[in-house]
């Protein structure tokens, strides 16, 4: 069975994306996108990224995190380093992030090196989340394969019961990388498929090369 998805088409023609109207600077295109997108009150989780790792295989993999903070240096998120992507970006610290607001028609491809962020950071955040996902970063060896559901039920049970009444600790295997990007590319849907790419590269601390991309 051939299961068609043709007739799905969308026009995109909110926005456009000119070289007079950016500024020199990407992490400044970057925070008014978000900024612009968190207006709009029906977007949720506005802060998803996909980051592509290489794995130790060879093979790209993609998936899908949140975003926690951005600062001209770079964009944090956090994880488990002994994780499929822990591991491969230890390997291979080159990964590339992206973001798709639809709502916005929007798509942002980030390619940079991904730095582990300092103990401290990691602590601070660690300190910041709710407890059940504290407890769930110490229950989940993640990526590996487990036997059921109820093992990893088991698991936070224990934890529950060992940390009742007492601060949660970071697992030392948990916390951010942070992405310093050399490449940033913005991505404005417009009719016809002649969509707005706009790159930037990295020439030097201050200093972005721009380019308009063809569609
Ligand atoms: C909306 C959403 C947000 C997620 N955020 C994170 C995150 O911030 N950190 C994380 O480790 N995994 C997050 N995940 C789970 C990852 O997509 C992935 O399953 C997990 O990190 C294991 O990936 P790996 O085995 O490739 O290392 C999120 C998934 C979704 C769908
Ligand atoms: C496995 C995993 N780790 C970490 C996070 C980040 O979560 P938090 O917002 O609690 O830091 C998520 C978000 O879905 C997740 O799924």
């Amino acid at each position: 069975m051939k299961n068609r998805l043709h007739d799905y088409r969308k026009l995109y023609e909110k926005h456009q994306l000119l070289e007079e109207e950016i500024p020199t600077d990407p992490f400044e295109l970057f925070h008014y996108w978000i900024k612009e997108t968190e207006t709009n009150k029906e977007v949720e989780e506005i802060n998803t990224m996909t980051v592509s790792t290489v794995g130790l295989d060879g093979f790209p993999r993609s998936r899908v995190v949140l975003l926690k903070e951005y600062d001209r240096e770079g964009f944090v998120f956090y994880t488990n380093y002994l994780s499929e992507k822990g591991k491969s970006i230890e390997n291979n610290p080159k990964v590339s992030l992206t973001f798709f607001w639809p709502a916005s028609e929007r798509q942002v491809l980030i390619k940079g090196i991904a730095r582990k962020v300092s103990d401290a950071e990691s602590d601070e955040y660690f300190q910041s989340r709710p407890r059940g996902s504290q407890l769930g970063a110490w229950a989940s060896n993640q990526s590996s394969v487990i036997p059921s559901r109820e093992f990893l039920q088991k698991k936070l049970d224990l934890l529950e019961k060992e940390y009742e009444n007492k601060p949660i600790p970071r697992p030392s295997h948990w916390g951010g990388y942070k992405v310093i990007p050399s490449e940033f590319e913005f991505w404005q849907g417009r009719p016809n498929r002649l969509h707005d790419r706009i790159s930037y590269s990295r020439e030097n601390e201050l200093e972005w090369k721009i380019d308009r991309l063809a569609p």
